[in-house]
């Protein structure tokens, strides 16, 4: 057969490195998002970061996306520029916002440079310093979540009918190893060179990532132009309108994905946050022990979640694996939280995390490669920026409440520990929030499975086309 049709898309080749530029920036992205995570001690003792300072530079990272509604702002830009523009503009967001937050904690700043005495002359509870990085990282959540929605667009512009749900699962792998590597690397670099070496080369690192960005913009230039000179004059490409978002919004299934997204990855990211001190607290460990603990758990995603991909791909299955991660991830937290002080060995520690692995596999391998399935394809990047806003609320709520519990929970222990007793708070009650943000996730992975069985959107069958 001759083949007529081919475009740039049907080149292995050009997709899956088409898939590493845009995974390579996400990979660096990911990288600077928690670049500052593992260093809360040295911010405390250099900066003067207390923990809730601390706490409130990480959720700055939500802050214009959720109050402003940048993400459904970004959503819309993609949806009427594209991919490639879309994904040069992200980055460059990205790459201000880490430059002002790498400027407010450089030596420079914080020794008086441009901006430091205006800064310093209101709410003076909060560091000039953290202001600033609150700013910066604002903008670069802008850029990070945008890039977020147009990757997957972009992904799903190349890989639509082929590997798509392995490229979406091997992209999030890329992205994991970052969370990984950045754990590892950023407080060795604080000792090199203080924290500003962290940060500045996790902002050079998305410079480069920049640049992946830029490259990728010509393969993706390319194959509009073969696609534009393939479509025929009846076959016209469909023009985004505003006015298509009520579709989304409309949806019922499309509702409770975005539910389901929400309740899951609230009960994942943000107990990253707490899982160190909950595991030293039940296990009687130090930090660095806790957090090597804990490092399986986005291992275990990496490994499995190209895997889990694959098995969409070719098998289908997917509203089955929402449902599947969702009752693991109850399992887990319940683990956490009432598994009495002598059976929570480190060997149940480990079991559990692994498992919460498994299922931060589970649903983030089936989810997103899901939504093209419930929306047109003109609406798609406004569809993932809706779920990924929605999803941003309850990622900047969870914290609060979890910290909130924590502390309503254990009456007098913070006091007690600032006097210097060595004592531990007890995270039953925030094991079990979490938990129940796991119950409700699973009722609509129940509810999707009864509303794909009824409607017929095909999220059980494989996305390869024989
Ligand atoms: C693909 C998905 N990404 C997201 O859900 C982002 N909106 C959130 C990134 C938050 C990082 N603190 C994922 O990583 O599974």
């Amino acid at each position: 057969m001759e083949k007529i049709h081919n475009t740039l898309r049907d080149s292995p080749v050009a997709r899956w490195t088409a898939l590493i530029l845009l995974a390579l920036t996400m990979f660096f992205a990911y990288m600077f998002i928690d670049v500052l995570a593992p260093l809360s001690t040295q911010l405390e003792t250099s900066l003067k970061w207390s923990p809730d300072t601390f706490g409130a530079v990480a959720g700055s990272e939500y802050f214009l996306n959720v109050f402003v509604a940048f993400l459904i702002f970004a959503g819309i830009i993609l949806d009427r520029i594209g991919v490639r523009r879309s994904a040069i503009l992200s980055g460059i967001l990205m790459v201000i916002g880490a430059s002002i937050k790498l400027y407010g904690i450089s030596d420079h700043f914080n020794a008086g440079g441009f901006g430091y005495d205006f800064f310093n002359s209101f709410w003076t509870g909060f560091p000039a310093s953290a202001k600033v990085a609150c700013m910066g990282f604002a903008i670069f959540g802008c850029g990070v979540e945008m890039a977020g929605i147009t990757v997957s667009k972009g992904i799903v512009k190349w890989f639509a009918g082929k590997e798509l749900a392995l490229a979406m699962g091997l992209e999030m792998a890329i992205a994991r190893l970052g969370v990984f590597s950045v754990f590892r690397l950023s407080p060795y670099l604080a000792e090199q060179g203080g924290i500003t070496l962290s940060v500045g080369v996790g902002t050079l690192l998305l410079l480069i990532g920049l640049l992946s960005f830029s490259v990728y913009f010509f393969f993706d230039k390319k194959l509009d132009s073969q696609t534009d000179s393939l479509r025929t004059a009846s076959d016209p490409e469909e023009e985004f309108k505003v006015s298509d978002l009520k579709a989304i919004f409309t949806s019922k299934t499309f509702m409770v994905v975005a539910g389901l997204c929400v309740l899951f990855y609230s009960a994942i990211f943000p107990f990253q946050k707490f899982a160190t001190g909950m595991l030293e607290s039940r296990l009687g460990m130090t930090t660095v022990e806790a957090g090597n603990l804990f490092s399986y758990f986005p291992i275990g995603a990496m490994i499995l979640t190209p895997f889990l991909g694959w098995f969409i791909d070719h098998k289908g299955k997917a509203a089955t694996m929402l449902f599947a991660g969702s009752l693991l991830v109850i399992i887990c937290h319940l683990i956490f939280a009432i598994t009495p002080v002598e059976n929570f060995t480190f060997a149940v520690a480990l079991g559990a995390i692994i498992l919460l692995g498994i299922s931060f596999s589970l649903v983030p391998a089936a989810l997103w490669p899901s939504v093209p399935k419930l929306v047109d394809n003109k609406v798609l990047g406004s569809a993932y920026s809706i779920i990924f806003w929605i999803q941003n609320i309850g990622l900047m709520l969870t914290p609060i409440l979890i910290g909130w519990s924590l502390k309503v929970s254990n009456p007098g222990v913070a006091e007690r520990i600032l006097a210097g007793e060595d004592i531990k708070y007890n995270y039953t009650v925030p094991m079990l929030i979490f938990a129940a943000f796991g119950v409700a996730a699973l009722a609509l992975a129940f509810y999707l499975k009864v509303l794909d069985k009824k409607k017929g959107y095909g999220l059980e069958s494989p996305n390869i086309r024989k």
